[in-house]
């Protein structure tokens, strides 16, 4: 497939066929084929310091994007067609991480950090067991692999979980687009039969919104955890008060690091599948619920809503991203979707009742709309970036959430502490009843 077959270079680094021009908010034409790759050759030229393509490799993938346009690519991982919702992450490092979280699901992530794939794949480093995302997207994948855990490939990795992963593409342009005019559905697909309109068509007929996610991610059935975090990269040991409380934590698409951060905070840990009835949970006697991250759409689900409401005033909660969208709901708020989100491990928060700012890691589309939350509820932390809400606390039903991720994995541990804060709701209303 030709890299480029086009003549007007705009301002944003891809090309447009003549006398098409960009702008915001969408393009004129319905197909723009864009620039694979500005910096490579496939002719390849030592002497102008272009790089120079390797032989084996050829642009044998597209991404087709809703906005009509196509970017040429290379394909490392599954061959297929998929649609989904196109993100991007600002992460510098973590990709396994951010592979394994099933938030992602229904989502293709963007990795803006250039070159991806330079540690490998290990064991350890896994959010859960399989990788619910549809696809990844790169600048460059690493030629080499290097790392004292690493045990295989990326490359071997998607290719073994049938994950499409694609390179080679301007990844710096796609994210501004993003940035400019919102997250966009798009196909990604190896497949050379299918036309550049029919995977336009598949992009345009697909929508995240109003869909269920949650239920394919979560476990099927209750199970016990009692992982914690490697004592090697345990800290803030100090604050821990030896105590044991008993928890259950709801699966939206829990990832393990929120487990072991609870497990290593002294929890015990009884898992639940999204649709585990309330009054199941409560016959359980627990300290706290904890109510996870998970994907999708928060509206898309009111039977999670249902279960977190009655709930609600029982026993302490603590819900994190998709469950802290389920409690602004249920305490009567709404939930909107965001112009393309947060996704990366660089988010500034001010906690408001301390002041202090945490640098943060997020991985979400949606937001509790703070006007729509009734007296009482108070706002506790704020994205620095854009206001929206990052954190709430409803003290007369022992109520605590955080948009982001305290867990990190991948990303600072600056918000480590919202951990030790639920154990002291759970030490406080354990000490008044
Ligand atoms: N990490 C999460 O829980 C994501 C929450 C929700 N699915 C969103 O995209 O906003």
């Amino acid at each position: 497939m030709a890299a480029t077959t086009t003549t007007t270079t705009t301002t944003l680094g891809f090309v447009l066929p003549t006398g098409l021009s960009p702008r915001r908010g969408g393009f004129r034409v319905s197909v723009v084929r864009c620039s694979a790759s500005p910096l490579t050759s496939s002719t390849g030229s030592a002497a102008s310091g272009l790089l120079v393509e390797k032989p084996w490799s050829s642009y044998d993938a597209r991404l087709v994007l809703e906005d009509g346009s196509i970017w040429p690519a290379k394909s490392f991982g599954a061959p297929g067609t998929r649609v989904a919702e196109l993100v991007f992450n600002t992460s510098l490092t973590g990709y396994q991480e951010i592979l394994t979280d099933p938030s992602y699901a229904g989502q293709f992530v963007l990795m803006t950090n250039p070159q991806i794939g330079n540690t490998g794949v290990n064991l350890d480093d896994e959010e859960s067991e399989q990788c619910f995302l549809a696809g990844l997207v790169i600048r460059s994948l690493s030629i080499s692999t290097s790392n004292w855990r690493c045990t295989k490939t990326l490359a071997d990795y998607l290719t073994e979980r049938n994950l499409m992963g694609i390179y080679d593409l301007d990844t710096r342009a796609i994210t501004r687009r993003l940035r400019e005019e919102g997250s966009l559905n798009g196909v990604l697909s190896t497949e050379q039969t299918k036309t550049d309109d029919e995977l336009l068509q598949m992009s345009r007929s697909w929508d995240i919104v109003g869909i269920d996610l949650i239920s394919d991610v979560s476990c099927k059935s209750p199970y016990e955890w009692v992982d914690k975090s490697d004592s090697e990269w345990d800290f803030n040991t100090n604050s821990r008060d030896g105590k044991s409380y008993r928890v259950i934590a709801y699966d939206f698409g829990i990832k393990h690091n929120i487990l072991r951060r609870l497990s290593s905070y002294g929890c015990q840990i009884t898992v639940v599948p999204s649709t585990f009835p309330a009054s199941e949970a409560l016959k359980m006697n627990p300290d706290g619920i904890l109510f996870s991250n998970g994907p999708g759409d928060p509206s898309a689900v009111p039977y999670a809503v249902e279960t977190v409401k009655e709930l609600l005033g029982k026993v302490p909660v603590y819900g994190i991203c998709m469950g802290h969208q389920l409690l602004g709901q249920a305490l009567g708020g709404k939930t909107y979707k965001m112009k393309f989100g947060h996704h990366g491990g660089n988010h500034p928060v001010r906690n408001n009742r301390t002041g202090q700012v945490e640098i943060s890691a997020q991985n979400h589309n949606y937001a509790v709309d703070p006007a729509s939350l009734p007296g009482g509820v108070e706002v506790t932390h704020v994205n620095l970036n854009d206001g929206s809400c990052a954190g709430l606390s409803f003290p007369a039903m022992n109520v605590m959430s955080l948009q982001y991720h305290p867990e990190a994995s991948p990303g600072p541990h600056d918000s480590d502490n919202a951990f030790r804060e639920f154990i002291e709701l759970m030490k406080r209303s354990k000490q008044s009843s």
